[in-house]
């Protein structure tokens, strides 16, 4: 049976962001993701995850900022990444030592690197040498503190322009930098939309053991599992079948109530 974890970002956000660590334990998870910590101390949200006996599994590094103030409104403010943008690497590098600050105080085992958007112009295939250096970068700095990078295909219509969009440019990705600890997030709903044939890609890419952490959310409404024109129940099985053993983050926005919503698990598993 799958691992969950509850996405603190996209769930439980009828209540206040420090409020959901406790819901979520109240539901029954042993483990938290969410998108960005940087809003508050880290030791803060330590203390939280101590006190609800939660895990920290994931968290993305900062979208972008020069400093620590720019870091926390990088998302509002449009930036979605630097992987993939040349002349902001100090930018890119100061983001991953924050992450890596923080992953360590959480005792978080991998962070999300965004790719980034690909400037007006630019062409997809000139940004590789960019990412390949940056990504050879952080997998360096983070195997120091032994934490995984990871790095996530984002579906076409929710991020236009997103760098990354399939799991093939993900795995040749990982393939050419071949760092042990660079993984790819597989995001089920992303590939839904933008690729398909998602069970053949589990099958495909699961046993690469290159895949650090699993997403899910029903297509195309990015709501509960059991809603939409994936069948997570099948996808399950193929999921356990295949001997995953890795977290699996519920990364979608509840119909209605968070916890009354998660009737979904007892109807799938
Ligand atoms: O799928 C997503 O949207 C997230 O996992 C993320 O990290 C960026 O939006
Ligand atoms: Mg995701």
């Amino acid at each position: 049976m799958p691992r969950f974890a509850a996405n603190l970002s996209l769930m439980y956000t009828e209540l206040p962001f420090l409020a959901r660590f406790a819901a979520a334990a109240r539901d029954g998870f042993q483990a938290v993701e969410y998108l960005f910590p940087y809003a508050y101390p880290a030791e803060e949200l330590a203390e939280l995850l101590d006190k609800h006996g939660l895990q920290q599994v994931l968290f993305n590094a900062p979208p972008g900022g020069r400093n620590l103030q720019e870091m926390a409104l990088a998302w509002d403010a449009g930036m979605r990444g630097t992987l993939c943008l040349n002349g902001q690497e100090d930018s890119f590098r100061n983001g991953v030592w924050e992450a890596l600050r923080y992953a360590q105080v959480l005792q978080c085992p991998r962070i999300h690197v965004m790719s980034g958007l690909i400037p007006n112009g630019a062409a997809r295939y000139a940004l590789r040498s960019r990412v390949l250096s940056n990504l050879r970068w952080a997998a360096q700095a983070a195997a120091d503190v032994g934490v995984d990078i990871m790095i996530e295909p984002i579906n076409h219509r929710d991020m236009p322009g997103y760098y990354l969009q399939t799991q093939d440019q993900a795995h040749s990705l990982a393939q050419t930098v071949a760092a042990p600890n660079l993984k790819v997030q597989m995001d089920l709903y992303h590939c839904q939309i933008t690729e398909g044939d998602v069970a053949s890609k589990l099958r495909q890419y699961l046993p690469t053991g290159r895949v650090g952490h699993i997403q899910i959310a029903g297509v195309p409404e990015r709501q509960e599992p059991d809603v939409g024109e994936l069948n997570y129940r099948y996808l399950f099985s193929v999921i356990d079948a295949l001997g995953y053993s890795g977290w699996v983050g519920c990364e979608y926005r509840p119909r209605q109530d968070t916890s009354q919503g998660l009737a979904w698990m007892a109807t799938l598993l």
